[in-house]
């Protein structure tokens, strides 16, 4: 199936510098896609553009087959968008402000009535539907922020940090809301929090620089960098000489008496040689256990900064 998205050489310059440069990528019809990248990456430039809010200096946008530059009003059609600061009016009513958020999606007059309780429906919010928005806590804000980005049923909805600021509790219950409504639409999420991308997106691509960096799956993303260290702990340690002679392992750091951080070389089967030279030299193998690379230093290697030598 064609995607909800497609992106071809986009850049923009806002004045002299470019803030992004030729990035290209495509948007599945379902699920969660997450964009990553440090404070002044390119994030909000190319979601503003996606979204129609900021004219692109080149490139192409296609929303459902639709060129945002020529056809932008039928292309935002297909576009429900939850800016950082949710756009909400504190002295409207939920009902009110969903009214006419209805409205201005161009939503047929007929059909905004249940437009809007559909919308409600999904986010949670229907029992509020006659109270006043500056009388919502800041999770119930939030839900109607979601709420006015669906009103008009998109296929594609763009959530920019739409945890930002909530308690705990609300970020489950808004990270969930953001799950449902990723089943029957394509929502593309940018966050800031590493665990926020773990728990919820299927896809990642990484700006930096206004570069794309990184493009693919979740798990392809967890998986970029190899890890080339194990935790090894002994019953009897022996002199570091003996382990640094064991092929493969190239440095040793003691992190307490009977245990050991080891770099090796990126052979496969490591951890099964060093596992049987410790059985073999009766060094009381307690445990081994391989170093997970996290989300934060692949995160930092592709924003090209140097990785905390953990030796
Ligand atoms: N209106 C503007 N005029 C001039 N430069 C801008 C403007 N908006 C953004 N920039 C610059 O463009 C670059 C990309 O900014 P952008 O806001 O897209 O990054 P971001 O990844 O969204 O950052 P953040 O996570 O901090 O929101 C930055 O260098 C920024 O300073």
């Amino acid at each position: 199936m064609e995607s909800i998205v497609k992106v071809e050489h986009l850049s923009h310059r806002y004045t002299v510098d470019w803030a992004i440069q030729d990035i290209n990528f495509e948007v599945n019809r379902k699920g969660i896609l997450g964009l990553l990248g440090s404070n002044g990456a390119g994030k909000s430039t190319t979601m503003n553009i996606i979204c129609g809010v900021l004219n692109q200096t080149d490139g192409t946008v296609y929303i459902n087959g639709i060129d945002t530059r020529k056809n932008s009003v039928e292309a935002k059609k297909n576009i429900g968008f939850l800016p950082q600061k949710p756009p909400l009016y504190s002295d409207h009513t939920v009902d009110e402000f969903l009214i006419f958020a209805a409205e201005m999606r161009l939503v047929d007059p007929k059909k905004i009535k249940q437009a809007v309780e559909m919308a409600k429906e999904r986010c949670g919010i229907a029992h509020f539907s006659k109270r006043l928005i500056r009388n919502l806590s800041g999770g119930y804000q939030q839900r109607l922020g979601i709420a006015q980005a669906i009103v008009h049923s998109p296929k594609f909805v763009v959530l920019d940090e739409p945890t930002n600021g909530l308690d705990p509790n609300q970020i489950l219950e808004i990270r969930k809301l953001v799950k449902e409504i990723a089943v029957d639409h394509a929502v593309l999420l940018s966050t800031h929090i590493l665990s926020e991308v773990q728990a919820m997106c299927d896809d990642i691509k990484m700006i930096e620089h206004g570069h794309l960096v990184f493009s693919g799956t979740l798990e392809e993303f967890d998986n970029y960098v190899k890890p080339d260290t194990f935790i090894v702990k002994l019953d009897n340690p022996p002199e570091d000489e003996e382990i640094l002679a064991i092929p493969g392992v190239v440095r040793l750091k003691h992190l307490d008496k009977n245990t050991l951080r080891v770099r090796f070389d990126k052979r496969e089967d490591i951890t099964e040689i060093v596992a049987s030279a410790c059985v073999n030299n009766g060094w009381g193998l307690c445990e081994i256990t391989l170093e997970r690379i996290s989300l934060e230093e692949i995160f930092a290697q592709l924003s090209g900064k140097r990785l905390i030598d953990k030796f």
